[in-house]
């Protein structure tokens, strides 16, 4: 793990392995932007709480950190009966399943380490353990490809003195380097492009004024941070060409589920006449949810609101308060949905489609 510094921060890696291997590290988002911690996470109790509690965050980390839990946790496994192996595998990857619903890069994880495992069980439990270490590596690898081939697709739909709005964190911190809404930012900005960002600050868990002003800064963008109520605001004044959103998952017709607010966002950049793009691997499409309506939505506890990184209550005890983490956004406000693969355009349903026979092919 290196730092994060003004310059490079793009290399960072917020999870990863300890030298060992037998332990999963990850940057404690909760602390940020205090202090940098580095948490080592070895049972699963630890690896629950860590995503649950939104000490690891963001969809790509999650699906990262969840094959490494997955390989980590195959080590602890003594049983060299494979069936025995692959049963409590199975268990320990629908506990981990169970602590986020909403963003689909978590269950891709699990899956992925499960059926790799199953591929090689004739090779044993070493085998299995070898091959599973390569594949959270090989996860990881290509979280930072799509990253980088996203972040050009969407440097090239702005131009630079452009005004973004983005909401929520989707940068190096919520996938592996660059990120996917803030990728095309930190791209331009390695190439002496300039932009002004507009953060908002994402209540209830503040990820963009902790997280996204925080990264911004780091890499030496320009970024203003707003409540999330001044949104309309600053695109009446003409300040935001463009809205960058990152996304926890999409269903078959191009509606997205992204941070509580987003679909706000998007509803008042059509108003204003400002395109609004959705950045995420063709790994967060979910071609088993037809549209947003099949999306399960996380909700959290009311404590979050009222007081939750404040010093004093925000509200009174006893009020009541609904606490859904996510919103779907309608397809229909949606400009374009910038994947690794390229920048689909409406009608979703075809394009969509679409990428997944080309992948289909290629497989
Ligand atoms: C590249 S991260 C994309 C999304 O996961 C992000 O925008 C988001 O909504 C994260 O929510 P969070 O609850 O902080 O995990």
């Amino acid at each position: 793990m290196d730092g994060t510094k003004a310059t490079g921060y793009g290399k960072a890696e917020n999870v990863g392995l300890s030298s060992d291997g037998k332990k999963v590290v990850i940057i404690d988002q909760t602390e940020l932007p205090a202090r940098k911690v580095l948490l080592e996470l070895g049972t699963p109790g630890e690896m629950y709480d860590a995503i649950r509690n939104l000490k690891v965050r963001g969809a790509p980390a999650i699906g990262i950190c969840a094959a490494c839990c997955m390989y980590c946790l195959a080590r602890q496994i003594e049983a060299e009966d494979m069936d025995t192996f692959m049963r409590e595998l199975t268990a320990y990857g629908d506990y981990l399943d169970s602590s986020r619903p909403t963003a689909v890069n978590l269950s891709w994880a699990i899956r992925r380490m499960l059926k790799t495992a199953r591929a090689h069980m004739q090779e044993g439990r070493g085998g299995v353990l070898d091959v599973l270490g390569r594949e959270c590596r090989n996860i990881q690898e290509e979280d930072i490809a799509m990253c980088r081939a996203i972040s050009e697709y969407g440097l090239s739909l702005i131009r630079e003195g452009d005004g973004i709005l983005t909401h929520c964190n989707a940068g190096p911190l919520a996938t592996s380097r660059y990120g996917t809404a803030l990728g095309p930012l930190m791209l331009g900005a390695e190439r002496g492009m300039k932009f002004k960002v507009y953060a908002d600050e994402t209540r209830p868990l503040l990820q963009g004024a902790r997280l996204t002003s925080y990264e911004l800064l780091q890499a030496g963008i320009d970024v203003t941070l707003i409540c999330d109520n001044m949104a309309a605001t600053v695109m009446k004044n003409g300040w935001v060409q463009a809205c960058f959103v990152g996304c926890d998952r999409v269903a078959a017709n191009g509606d997205t589920a992204n941070k509580i607010g987003t679909s706000g966002v998007a509803v008042l950049a059509k108003y204003y006449g400002i395109p609004f793009y959705v950045l995420g691997p063709s790994s967060t499409i979910d071609m088993d949810c037809t549209t947003g309506d099949g999306i399960e939505i996380e909700l959290r506890e009311e404590e979050e609101i009222k007081k939750k990184y404040y010093k004093h209550p925000m509200a009174p005890d006893g009020v009541k308060c609904y606490n859904p983490a996510f919103d779907v956004t309608d397809h229909s406000l949606i400009t374009g949905i910038v994947t690794e693969e390229g920048i689909l355009e409406a009608p979703y349903e075809e394009s969509i489609r679409r990428l997944f026979d080309q992948k289909e092919i290629r497989r």
